[in-house]
């Protein structure tokens, strides 16, 4: 065999596998966009460095009138070479890492040839085990005039801010987006083929945001199924049943489908539109081949640090290591208007079972660490088992509901007490400080 493991796929998943295994293998890594995949090149971080402005301006705005005089505007091209100042050294530094870590890299578009090979434009290769890591690509929608829609990589890379513009989807990625284009100056619309945004998260911290969006003059237009979409001159219109609108760009934010163009079915691997099957060892149906990260079909939500963990995991089950793998609870969070954060019990499955469980909300924007920073709406809900006293769940909607999940993460994972929480001194005046009054 040429190599121990060979990666297809050279993410964050895919990278934690194969940094993990180096010391040990000798280990081929095969990309064929960019080094360093969706979430450092035109997902999380770059989303986050055009945040860095529209959470500087919102800022600004909450603290004109107690402090502050004037609210800066965002400079969309200034905007745009920051965060080009971040993403321009991705693939490069990233392929650099792995080969400095002693890992082989290869440029190109891999395939299965068989349960030991895959082949990258006409060169074989071959190892022990094979990691699939080829994450998803954003789904269009089936209908006449789609090639005239961008999708969110598009909207990460823009030079110049469109006047108008409409996001097609109701998650994760046309709120964090449109968010960033209102707060920048644009007039923006989501289009939402039913009248729930955010599914995966509580109805009531949903409604929060919602309000929150509309502040920022952002036009939701639910229960829309487009049928069409045509030029008009330098803008698109946007069709349905009863609906119209045109604007300069519209952008697809329908979700993400996974990378399975690998020939997986010659080999033997079984998968479908949710992605590639495996086992709790992450193996698929073929015996030395893995698959990690968002191109699995899995519950578990299809995030940067969860592709990273299964790396990890996969890794250590290649070494040696037989356990199957254990998630610990995984927090979720939505940077919009507001940040919106949920981690462990759902507030639905608590609510159904009063019995069992405790659930209690305080609205904390009254509170010092949220009146400091005059947080308009600052709200935690704690969901505690009744039959231990442990915190299970948490819900948070705020500015500050980054830190505050993170928190709640690690008292919910170590099964902490609530004594064990008021036993520690944490730095004063911090979100965190605050944790005692929750638990
Ligand atoms: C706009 C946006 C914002 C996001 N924000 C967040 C966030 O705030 N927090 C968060 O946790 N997650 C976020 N995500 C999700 C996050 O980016 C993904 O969960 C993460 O990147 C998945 O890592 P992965 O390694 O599984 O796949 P990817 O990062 O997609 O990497 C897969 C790699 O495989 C390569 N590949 C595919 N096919 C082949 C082939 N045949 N041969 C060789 N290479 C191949 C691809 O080019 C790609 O580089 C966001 C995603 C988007 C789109
Ligand atoms: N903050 C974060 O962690 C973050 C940010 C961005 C993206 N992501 C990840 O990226 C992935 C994709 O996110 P997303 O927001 O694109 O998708 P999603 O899968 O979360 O939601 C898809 C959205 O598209 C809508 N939709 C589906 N079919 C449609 C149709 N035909 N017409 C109109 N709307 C339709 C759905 O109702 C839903 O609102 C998710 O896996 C998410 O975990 C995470």
């Amino acid at each position: 065999m040429d190599y121990d493991t060979i990666i297809i796929g050279g993410g964050p998943g895919g990278l934690a596998a194969a940094y993990t295994l180096a010391d040990e293998q000798r280990v081929l890594v095969i990309e064929n966009h960019w080094w360093g995949g969706t979430c450092p090149n035109f997902g999380c971080d770059p989303k986050k460095m055009l945040y860095s402005a529209v959470e500087a301006r919102d800022w600004s705005a909450r603290m004109t009138g107690n402090g502050l005089v004037g609210i800066p505007d965002i400079s969309w091209p200034r905007l745009m070479a920051f965060k080009r100042s971040y993403t321009s050294g991705i693939p490069g530094g990233t392929k650099t890492g792995l080969n400095q870590a002693g890992i082989v890299t290869v440029d190109g578009k891999a395939q299965l040839v068989d349960a030991h090979t895959v082949t990258v434009d006409g060169q074989n290769y071959t190892a022990d085990h094979i990691v699939i890591a080829t994450g998803q690509t954003p789904t269009m929608p089936d209908i006449p005039g789609v090639g005239l829609l961008g999708t969110s990589t598009d909207f990460l890379d823009l030079d110049q801010l469109p006047r108008t513009m409409a996001f097609i989807g109701g998650s994760y990625v046309a709120l964090e987006l449109a968010n960033i284009a209102a707060t920048a100056g644009a007039e923006v619309h989501l289009i939402v083929h039913s009248d729930r945004l955010l599914r995966a998260f509580p109805e009531s911290a949903v409604k929060t945001l919602i309000g929150q969006l509309k502040q920022k003059r952002i036009q939701i237009h639910e229960n829309v199924s487009l049928t069409e979409v045509k030029a008009v001159g330098d803008q698109v219109k946007l069709i349905a049943d009863d609906f119209e609108l045109t604007v300069y760009r519209a952008f697809a934010a329908m979700g993400r489908s996974a990378v399975t163009d690998l020939n997986l079915d010659a080999v033997g691997v079984a998968y479908d539109h949710k992605g590639i099957h495996v086992d709790n060892h992450l193996k698929t149906s073929v015996d030395s081949i893995y698959a990690i990260g968002d191109v699995i079909a899995k519950t578990q939500p299809k995030l940067t640090p969860v592709s990273s963990f299964e790396g990890r995991y996969v890794a250590q089950h290649i070494l040696g290591q037989t356990d199957p793998i254990q998630y610990p609870v995984i927090p979720t969070i939505v940077f919009s208007a507001t940040k919106v954060a949920q981690v462990g019990v759902s507030l639905d499955e608590a609510k159904q079972d009063v019995t069992r469980y405790q659930v209690v909300t305080n609205n904390t924007t009254p509170w010092y660490t949220y009146n400091r920073i005059k947080d308009p709406i600052a709200q935690t809900t704690t969901i505690v088992d009744k039959t231990t006293g442990h915190l299970v769940g948490a819900v948070v909607v705020s500015t500050l509901a980054d830190e505050m999940i993170n928190a709640f993460t690690g008292i919910i994972n170590q099964k902490l007490s609530s004594d064990a929480v008021n036993r520690q001194i944490y730095a004063y005046p911090t979100p965190i400080s605050d944790l005692s009054y929750y638990y």
